[in-house]
């Protein structure tokens, strides 16, 4: 049968070890079998022809997502409308031994669509409807394109919303995979507590749905939770084709502010003293002087250039200024000043938009960059030394390292600005984002509180788990997907 080479043009890139301590070439790992001409007509047949692409453009496009990781481009590239379809591609994919990588919207920031070992990338944007809302009983089912700020915009007039927002607007079925969250989680929790079902196709092209068909309850007890083992699955164990979702009635009112302090440690602290009060804080975010200072530049801000908090409250008008007392006070006692209200929604929007840009405030620190970001997270009562340790080691290393973080969960990121050519630098900064993530997995933390594992994070895996969690966890993937054909190379090696 007549072959058709599709080679993976990849520029020159570098992929770190540290547990041999050497840079070793992507490209490498990119010598992949052919895709045969058969298979690609299989795959039109299955979803069609134009659904089909192995265009340079498109297949590079799907071969990247926000972060550093050098582009991994596909073989192929298909669209699916339909979880018939998605069914029918994981059959074929498994029955070839061709690795199928399902792709949302190409936000994730580890590099988990990169295509590193070829293959077929399964874009499901086009499966977008939202399927059901029921507001009575606080909850919805969308499909896998549906981005959370469509959700949201769809349900402005039901008084609910879905709170757990990325700065991205994520596909809400790539969050799940990632066990996304964001500034609302002090509030209301990640993905893990606000999905209740899903339906996920395996690699085989069954269709499973992880609580069972149509359920949608507050609490189960049957049997395994496969909900939450396909939760920060990361398209390693199925692809999910639909996901039931909890919603929340919108806060009564709600105010924001800003805050300065003389140092970070400040900061950090004020943060703890607030929630061991018990204050039911709707976000509390940690900017660094640096991030601050990116802030004002790239969002047209005049904030106070110190390190800071960005504070939300929300409630009824009452528990609101109860609970702004007794933070002002806390932020007194840390030194804290300068406190800026945000009351009507424009300024509140405006402040939160700000912080959801700051990715790309920090990136125009070095134009032409892209981030290279942590996502450490710790107990609460650890989170102020990890913060300031974190702090030293980028000061040491010398390089550009804005710090932002969710504080109220434990959770903050460094990113770093870097030249994705230039090996070295991104060796300096890695070793930083080691030595944090080995600090904090010290002190009872994890490597990544919601970004995922990806690429960039398998071997600190490794060190959080040991080597039978790891075990347990390829059982795991030996058993669902037996010929290792769905996101290959991502979480374990
Ligand atoms: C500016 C900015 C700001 C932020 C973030 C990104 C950016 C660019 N993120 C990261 C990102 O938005 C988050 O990881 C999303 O969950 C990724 O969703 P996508 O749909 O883009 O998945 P994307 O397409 O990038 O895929 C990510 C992973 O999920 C898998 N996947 C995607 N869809 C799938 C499906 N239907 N079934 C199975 N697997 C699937 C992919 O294979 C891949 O492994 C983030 N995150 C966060 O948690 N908190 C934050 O604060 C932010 N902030
Ligand atoms: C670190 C990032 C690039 C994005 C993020 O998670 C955030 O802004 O909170
Ligand atoms: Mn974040």
């Amino acid at each position: 049968m007549f072959r058709r080479r599709l080679t993976n043009v990849v520029p020159a890139a570098v992929k770190f070890s540290h547990q041999h301590n050497k840079f070793f070439s992507v490209e490498a790992a990119q010598r992949v079998a052919p895709l045969t001409d058969g298979l690609v007509q299989s795959l039109q047949r299955i979803v069609g022809n134009n659904n089909v692409s192995q265009a340079m453009a498109v297949r590079e496009q799907h071969g990247k997502d926000e972060s550093y990781h050098v582009c991994a481009p596909p073989q192929v590239v298909a669209f699916a409308e339909s979880v018939e379809q998605v069914s029918g591609v994981a059959r074929l994919c498994n029955e070839h031994r061709v690795p199928l990588i399902p792709f949302g919207s190409g936000t994730g920031l580890e590099g988990g669509i990169n295509a590193i070992k070829g293959g077929v990338c399964l874009d499901v944007m086009k499966m977008d409807k939202i399927l059901a809302v029921h507001p009575e009983d606080f909850d919805c089912q969308v499909e896998c394109g549906v981005t959370r700020k469509t959700l949201n915009n769809y349900l402005r007039d039901t008084g609910l919303w879905f709170p757990i927002d990325p700065g991205a607007d994520a596909s809400l079925c790539g969050m799940c995979s990632t066990s996304a969250s964001g500034t609302n989680a002090v509030r209301y929790g990640t993905m893990r507590e606000n999905v209740m079902n899903m339906e996920v196709v395996l690699a085989d092209g069954r269709v499973i749905d992880t609580a069972g068909k149509d359920r949608r309850t507050r609490k189960t007890s049957a049997g395994y939770n496969l909900t939450n083992l396909f939760v920060g699955s990361e398209g390693t164990l199925g692809i999910i084709t639909k996901a039931t979702l909890r919603l929340h009635g919108i806060p009564e009112s709600s105010v924001s502010a800003v805050c300065s302090f003389e140092d970070i440690q400040a900061a950090v602290d004020t943060t703890v003293q607030v929630l061991q009060c018990g204050i039911p804080m709707a976000r509390i975010e940690f900017l660094d002087e640096v991030s601050i200072d990116a802030c004002n530049k790239y969002s047209n801000m005049d904030m106070r250039v110190a390190p800071s908090l960005f504070l939300e409250f929300s409630g009824s008008p009452k528990s609101l200024d109860d609970n702004a007392e007794i933070v002002g006070e806390i932020v007194k006692m840390n030194g804290g000043s300068d406190f800026k209200w945000a009351t009507d929604v424009d300024e509140r929007n405006l402040l939160w938009k700000t912080r959801h840009d700051i990715l790309y405030a920090c990136m125009a620190l070095r134009p032409g960059c892209k981030p290279y970001s942590t996502d450490v997270c710790v107990p609460i009562s650890n989170l102020p030394k990890v913060v300031v340790e974190s702090k030293k080691y980028i000061d040491e290393a010398g390089v550009i390292g804005p710090m932002v973080g969710h504080v109220g969960d434990g959770n903050f990121h460094v990113f770093f600005p870097v030249d994705q050519s230039n090996p070295d630098e991104i060796k300096t900064v890695h070793d930083v984002s080691v030595k944090m993530a080995l600090l904090a997995q010290e002190l009872d933390g994890t490597c990544t509180g919601e970004h995922g594992i990806g690429l960039g994070k398998r071997e600190l895996l490794l060190k959080e788990f040991g080597e039978t969690g790891i075990e347990v966890m390829q059982q795991l993937k030996q058993t669902m997907d037996p010929n290792g054909i769905l996101n290959p190379g991502k979480v374990f090696f």
